[in-house]
């Protein structure tokens, strides 16, 4: 589309007084556009909007290649291949060496060379406390940026005001010529030909943080056998800070490199042995581990997922494990021998009195205790062992099993606590296999990334839940879980025929009481109707079966109808038929709009009455997406994915990323509890997906004392106490606007401006193109204007209340096209936020370097 195109939508999209914000692929456009009103173009992560259904419709914007274009550019910049091969090392080297003689120094394999003495002893800034084991207090606080330190709980972090640095650290001991080099090298530009601003883009290294551009890039790390870092600091151990970044390939290399050798450098700095965590570096109950017990640990059959140097507690005999001063991060396995003997009763920074094998516990420990059954009462000390299994100190029956409850699992992974990866019998005798598996990749153990998906009641995230589990999982629903929501189905059903039955009755007492006041205006005229008034209207059902709804209708309304299913079901199942099929029910059907409470896909269900029905029915996947609900009891739900590769992951990074795993957490609101009290459950969730149904703007309902309330001021409401809930400080909110297809059917009939809140939509079709054919299209149109505006309401506020940017996508939940999209937006996002510093690093004040929020209205 042309730009004058877009401007001229954009105008007739919004009166004078709004701006826009547009997303879409690419980078930030460089160049204003004429417009009597101010656009704002932002730039959102990329195919974030890949679904017709959640690209904004009417904006198509021309298509700009993002920055890091995945393809090698051609020759200049780079220099002649090179084969890497990251098990001859040594060859690679001195062919590098030779091939840059002259131009960099002598590679020696001293771990000091390149400025970084990692032999040297550990130095401690003057004011560092030890502790017993030598390590400050503070090296958690200091030198962790990882995932790991959100789990802590905010209160239990202590002040920090020194610093550790792990005994084999490259990164603070610059040696001094090092550090004469660098006053010399201008600020920003390339430590090997010293050209270029901190503008262009670089790769530094891992070791020593010498940054390169393109151009030189290769020849100063050369052939990269431990991964990313300059030929002289090879042998060096990692900036512990970089560790993250291990494997993650940046887009430089990408550029620079074929996939092939971008993915065995990767491999390389990831596998290799100089990158591995030392094990002095690793505190255990007050003590530093030798190699051993870290072969041990990492050996085990449990070991602990992203192990990184710090002070951890273990408890021996029931294998939980966490960082000092936090809750317990892993149960792994018990008995190991390795670190210091005793575990400290404050070693979790727990203040609740209750005791589990002489550790405090934290809060919501405790919570998981009530949750699981346990008698907590009295501040009792516990033992647990291995496999769950408990009694209280000084008593020799075991009084029950914390995992043993139904929906523990859940309830653990809602809490941010762990459960036992596989069972482990009491005394963990299954530690006999303790040292088959091989020392673990712990780097190959990836983080489970948390989506919460809320919204209000009817928005749609059951549904949106529901394409997930059959988008990305091989086995979307277990047995027992279609057989639950078989039942669900078989009973909604006779919830639609009772808002049907409710609906007929209402409008034939309407239809009559018209016909009442028609029949008194023509007698008080004097004119007599021909046809005698015998109370029989359209909306009238025959004897049998007024008295079959009056039943149904009772039934319902006590509540009993839950009780009798499915025997009612079967039982009724002609009859409901013949009601459906009455013209009565038909007339009523046709008038289903004006039915508060008529979901949209209860005809769906309705036409197929008697089969589903049967005894035998067995829900379709279709049954299963359009059906109310994910359960019958509809509350909590949640389910692990990783994304199916896509075509355009061709490179070893992109593939990486493919592999993480998502979790989805649906929560119904009725299960937050007042005030949204159990969101704080959802602390470690990195993005908020909230669902609003776009066309529940003209959609009303009553509340339990009869006020009538609208559904999109109550998603509203709703929407302000989970943004500002103090759990969801800082957090990543992604705005669905769900059911565009039903908001493109109504908007024609009715103006977004019935709900208070979008009082001044005011559409205005362009003056200068009367007849320009996206207006001809009237309905779409409208509803892509009314899509913005909604947005841009949801963008302001969210601005209002957090000063931060909200994404927002348009989606319909029953198409699988449009949730995948939706979804990997939501993927989209977080990779966004993770490769935010990168790039701002990358290109301070360029056009690139702003980020999507930046341009939110
Ligand atoms: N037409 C249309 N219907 C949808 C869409 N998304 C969901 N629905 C239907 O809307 C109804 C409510 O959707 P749910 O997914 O159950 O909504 P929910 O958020 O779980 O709502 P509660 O369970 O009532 O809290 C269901 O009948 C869905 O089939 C959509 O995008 N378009
Ligand atoms: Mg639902």
């Amino acid at each position: 589309m042309e730009m004058e195109e877009l401007v001229l939508e954009a105008e007739a999209a919004f009166p004078a007084d709004y701006s826009i914000a547009i997303e879409y692929q690419g980078p930030p456009i460089p160049f204003e556009i004429p417009c009597a009103i101010p656009i704002e173009i932002e730039r959102i992560p990329i195919a974030s909007v890949a679904a017709p259904s959640s690209l904004p419709p009417n904006l198509h914007l021309p298509v700009i290649q993002p920055l890091a274009s995945p393809k090698k550019p051609d020759g200049t910049l780079a220099p002649d291949p090179i084969v890497v091969s990251p098990t001859s090392v040594m060859e690679n080297r001195s062919a590098i060496d030779g091939e840059t003689s002259g131009e960099i120094p002598d590679v020696t394999l001293e771990p000091s060379v390149g400025g970084v003495d990692s032999s040297g002893p550990v130095e401690f800034s003057n004011d560092t406390a030890l502790n017993e084991s030598g390590l400050s207090s503070d090296f958690e606080s200091s030198e962790f940026s990882d995932e790991d330190e959100d789990e802590a709980l905010p209160h239990q972090k202590r002040a920090t005001n020194v610093t550790f640095e792990p005994s084999g650290s490259a990164s603070p001991a610059k040696d001094s010529t090092r550090q004469e080099s660098e006053q010399k090298i201008k600020k920003g530009s390339c430590y090997r030909c010293l050209k270029g601003s901190r503008f262009l883009e670089k790769e530094s290294c891992l070791v020593c943080d010498a940054k390169y551009c393109s151009a030189c890039v290769l020849r100063a790390m050369g052939s990269m056998p431990e991964g990313r870092k300059c030929i002289s600091c090879i042998g060096s151990q990692i900036e512990e800070s970089k560790r993250e970044r291990l494997g993650k390939c940046s887009r430089m290399l990408k550029k620079l490199l074929s996939a092939l050798e971008v993915e065995q450098i990767m491999k390389a700095e990831r596998f290799c042995e100089t990158n591995q965590l030392q094990p002095e570096d690793v505190c255990v109950n007050g003590r530093r581990l030798t190699m051993d017990e870290m072969v041990t640990l990492q050996s085990c059959p449990c070991p602990p997922t992203k192990l990184r140097p710090g002070l951890y507690w273990y408890d021996k005999v029931s294998g939980f494990w966490g960082k000092e001063g936090h809750k317990p991060h892993n149960i792994i396995s018990p008995h190991l021998n390795v670190g210091g003997g005793t575990l400290m009763r404050n070693a979790s920074n727990g203040n609740t009195n209750i005791l589990i094998n002489g550790r405090e516990i934290t809060n919501v420990e405790r919570q998981m205790l009530k949750w699981a059954g346990v008698q907590i009462a009295g501040n009792p000390h516990f033992w647990v062992n291995a496999d769950g299994t408990y009694l209280e100190e000084g008593q020799k029956n075991i009084k029950g099993r914390i995992w043993g409850k139904p929906g523990m699992k859940l309830i653990c992974s809602f809490l941010s606590l762990p459960i036992p990866s596989k069972p482990i019998d009491s005394s963990g005798r299954d530690a006999n296999k303790m040292f088959d598996r091989p020392v673990p990749d712990y780097l190959e153990q990836r983080a489970l990334q948390k989506l919460l998906l809320v919204g209000y009641h009817g928005s749609g995230t059951s549904t949106i839940f529901k394409q997930a589990k059959f988008l990305y999982r091989t086995d979307p629903f277990s047995e027992d879980e279609r057989e639950s929501i078989k039942i669900m189905i078989q009973s909604n059903i006779y919830r639609y025929l009772g808002i049907l039955l409710e609906g007929r009755k209402r409008f034939e007492e309407e239809s009559l009481a018209e016909r009442r006041e028609r029949q008194s205006t023509c007698s008080s005229t004097g004119i007599h109707e021909s046809v005698k008034f015998d109370n029989v209207t359209e909306y009238s059902l025959g004897v049998r079966l007024t008295s079959f709804s009056d039943w149904l209708l009772n039934e319902m309304a006590s509540g009993k109808l839950e009780a009798v299913f499915p025997a009612a079901t079967r039982e009724y199942a002609p009859v409901v038929e013949e009601l459906w099929n009455d013209g009565a029910i038909q007339a009523t059907y046709r008038r289903r709009n004006e039915l508060e409470l008529f979901p949209s896909v209860a005809n769906y269900f309705l036409e197929r009455i008697v089969d589903i029905s049967r005894q035998e029915y067995e829900p379709s996947d279709l049954d299963i997406l359009y059906a109310d609900g994910i359960t019958s009891s509809n509350g909590l739900a949640s389910t692990d994915f990783i994304f199916p590769p896509s075509a355009c992951d061709v490179d070893g990074a992109d593939q990486e990323e493919a592999r993480l795993r998502y979790q989805l957490i649906r929560v119904h609101t009725k299960n937050l509890g007042e005030n949204c009290k159990w969101l704080d459950m959802f602390e470690d969730v990195r993005l908020v997906i909230f669902c609003v149904a776009a066309s529940d703007y003209d959609e009303f309902y009553e509340d339990s004392s009869g006020a009538i309330l609208n559904k999109m001021m109550e998603s509203k409401r709703l929407f302000e106490s989970i943004v500002t809930h103090p759990t969801f400080d800082q957090m990543e909110f992604l705005l669905v606007l769900n059911k565009f297809d039903l908001l493109e059917q109504k908007i024609d009939t009715t103006s977004l401006t019935v709900c208070d809140w979008f009082a001044d939509f005011n559409p205005v079709l362009s003056r200068h193109h009367p007849n320009h054919s996206r207006n001809q299209n009237h309905g779409a149109t409208k509803a892509q204007m009314a899509f913005h505006y909604i947005a841009v309401m949801f963008k302001r506020l969210f601005a209002c209340l957090t000063a931060r940017k909200l994404y927002v996508v348009s989606a319909n939940g029953l198409d699988s096209d449009s949730i995948d999209a939706t979804l990997k937006y939501a993927r989209e996002i977080l990779k966004w936020e993770e490769e935010k510093p990168e790039l701002i690093e990358y290109s301070v004040n360029s056009v690139y370097s702003t980020d999507p929020s930046s341009y939110s209205p």
